[in-house]
């Protein structure tokens, strides 16, 4: 939607051409719940068959984990200036336990839709906001502690499963993982989730007012999710661009979304975004309420930022980062850091203990806080605030002494029922990695962990997407829930839409390594399907089964453009003599001509006379004709 000025926004907007392409020999299915409502997305990947010498054989289609949403989706008209498909809205009506006010409870709010200045660029169809009935609780905690099984939960059971059974025959082989005390079941049931989450170990981002949202779970015992970052700045970026990375991303992978926005028209770029998202969406509200006092850290109050959770928690977020850890006591604990406080609510926190020399409104406020997300059903990501942002800084007093405090919030947290996760850091290298993980279990009763990164070494800017991926796929592999990436701007500048795709990528890759190091019990079916297809030559399936099919493509594509080189034997790597597949499979075929079977011997034999056929042959292979 990037083409659309600013100024007709509310008439013109349009979606990014680029997210609503179908991936490759795909297709969108819906596997049903209990109920008809219950329609859980997935994609489905069609793949050739294999030849042999016995004719051909089928490979079945691959399920695969669909974060998309409907723009994947050939049946689904997408219009971005009417919002998604309300998917929850019956489920939530059904519990019968909200209402729907006359207009937003928060004042900030209230102003903002009513300024006619701001016509032209806000979402049109705005919606009366919901609440819990006074005395309510409606988190999906809360649900589980009372043993109820949602549609959420239901939804996301099946989610997690990706139709496992169907392959029970085929591609199933695979490595038992160390889980490292994680217990993952081989088969994902409703109940499962309802436990999990009710124990506070897992938690299901769902605002009752983010209707369009297909349910997820973050949680140690579940596929391990990434988190992607987008927002304006004061220096850059717009609305559109904005809509336009959260489409990008959920394409590519991204389980949830940050607006992290500090820029303009923060409040209706967030609208936009909610109602077109159907992952969860998560935001830091200091950031906005230091906006509403001109960046002055000093003049925030509670009233400020609490006008702003309602604000936030009417239009459909689902989950607030605040840094109630932040206290008084431990800002000269970072005194002798490298790097200060790299977190921004940290150092804006930081910046008004020490202004004030009060305790943090945040902490002293946090039963309070509590009220207002159950009434919402918004999650907490307890804010790190005083993570490392250099390697020197990793696991300093600092650090431990607020994962200490964060752990006391889950508790207060978790007696209003209201879920809770935990962020972590920052930049560790990698022997202190397992040290953060062991201690968040130890200290945060095993809330879910959520890390930025952590990023191994401090030396490679441009290049921080894989300083941090590989700190993401170890702590992701120790338990750690969810990954948020970090871009190649990492350090430099706002990422764009090129970077966020990079950002997901990469961190796709640390999430699936890390589940596979995990045993989690369907991950290797996505890997042992590519490998059959890399095995048997067949280039559009290596292509299609993979993360990225279009960066796959082009690179075959570059050397080899030619529709017949899509099923020749080799690559441009090795060249047809060299190609150690295709020697392979030459052996298995003389091993099978000869009636031997796959044993020592007919291997040694055959490799004999692969041999003596390359000697006769050696000269016509150094000596290129
Ligand atoms: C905490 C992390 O959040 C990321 N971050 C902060 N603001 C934005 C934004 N507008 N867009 C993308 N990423 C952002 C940075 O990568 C930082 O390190
Ligand atoms: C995992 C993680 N940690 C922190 C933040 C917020 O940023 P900040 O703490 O800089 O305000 C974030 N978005 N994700
Ligand atoms: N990269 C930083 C971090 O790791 C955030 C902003 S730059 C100091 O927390
Ligand atoms: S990323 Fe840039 S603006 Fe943000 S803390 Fe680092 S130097 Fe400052
Ligand atoms: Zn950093």
């Amino acid at each position: 939607m990037s083409a659309i000025p600013e100024k007709s926004l509310s008439t013109q907007a349009q979606v990014d051409e680029q997210a609503i392409q179908p991936f490759p020999n795909s297709r969108k299915i819906y596997v049903t719940g209990s109920r008809p409502d219950i329609r859980v997305p997935m994609r489905e990947i069609r793949l050739s068959d294999t030849h042999t010498s016995r004719g051909l054989e089928k490979n079945l289609p691959l399920t695969v984990y669909d974060t998309s949403g409907p723009y994947t989706d050939p049946q689904v008209k997408i219009d971005i200036r009417q919002g998604l498909p309300e998917l929850r809205r019956a489920w939530i009506e059904e519990r019968a336990n909200t209402e729907l006010l006359p207009d937003l409870s928060s004042a900030y709010g209230r102003q903002r839709n009513a300024d006619p200045n701001l016509d032209h660029l806000r979402f049109a169809h705005l919606r009366p906001p919901r609440r819990a009935n006074p005395g309510h609780n409606v988190t999906q905690m809360h649900y589980a502690r009372q043993g109820i099984i949602t549609p959420e939960m239901e939804f996301i059971a099946l989610r997690e499963n990706q139709r496992l059974e169907q392959y029970r025959e085929q591609l199933l082989q695979q490595h038992p993982g160390q889980s490292f005390g994680a217990n993952l079941p081989s088969q994902i049931t409703s109940e499962f989730v309802r436990s999990e989450v009710a124990r506070g170990r897992a938690i299901i981002p769902a605002n009752i007012n983010h209707t369009e949202l297909e349910p997820m779970i973050i949680g140690r015992n579940f596929l391990v999710k990434i988190n992607a970052n987008i927002g304006n700045s004061a220096v850059t970026s717009s609305i559109s661009e904005e809509v336009d990375k959260m489409t990008w991303a959920i394409r590519w992978g991204a389980d949830t979304v940050m607006d992290l926005s500090t820029g303009k028209n923060i409040h209706e770029t967030r609208e936009w975004i909610i109602r077109n998202s159907p992952v969860p969406i998560g935001t830091v509200p200091i950031y906005q309420a230091l906006e509403k006092v001109g960046g002055k850290a000093e003049e925030l109050t509670w009233e400020i930022f609490r006008d702003t959770l309602i604000e936030q928690a009417e239009q459909g977020v689902d989950y607030f980062t605040i840094h109630a850890g932040v206290r008084l006591a431990y800002i000269p604990l970072t005194a002798n850091r490298v790097t200060g406080i790299v977190s921004r609510g940290g150092s804006i926190m930081a910046k008004w203990c020490l202004a004030h020399h009060r305790e943090s409104f945040l902490y002293t406020h946090f039963e309070e806080i509590c009220e207002i997300m159950k009434a919402y059903d918004v999650s907490f990501s307890l804010g790190d605030g005083l993570r490392p942002g250099s390697i020197a800084d990793a696991n300093d007093a600092a650090q431990f002494a607020e994962l200490e405090t964060l752990g006391e919030l889950t508790q207060i947290a978790w007696k209003h029922d209201v879920q809770t996760m935990i962020e972590g850091p920052g930049h560790v290298p990698m022997h202190l990695i397992k040290e953060n993980m062991e201690k968040q279990l130890v200290c945060c009763g095993e809330a879910p962990f959520y890390t930025l990164g952590p990023l191994t070494t401090d030396i490679a800017p441009g290049y921080d997407h894989i300083t941090s991926g590989i700190g993401a796929a170890m702590i992701g592999w120790y338990g750690t829930a969810m990954l948020c990436y970090v871009t190649p701007k990492e350090h430099l500048g706002l990422p764009n839409k090129n970077d966020v795709k990079e950002g997901i990528i990469t961190y796709k890759i640390a999430a699936h390594a890390a589940d596979l190091a995990k045993g989690h019990p369907s991950a290797q079916i996505r890997d042992n399907a590519m490998s059959k297809a890399r095995f048997e030559f067949r280039w559009e399936d290596q292509f299609n089964i993979g993360l990225d099919p279009d960066q796959a493509r082009e690179y075959h594509d570059e050397t080899l453009p030619q529709q017949a080189a899509k099923v020749a034997h080799f690559c441009s790597m090795c060249g047809p003599h060299f190609c150690s597949m295709k020697i392979t499979q030459e052996v298995r075929e003389y091993a099978h001509q000869k009636g031997l079977e796959n044993g020592h011997s007919a291997l040694e034999q055959g490799m004999a006379e692969k041999a003596q056929e390359f000697r006769e042959k050696g000269v016509e292979i150094y000596h290129k004709a």
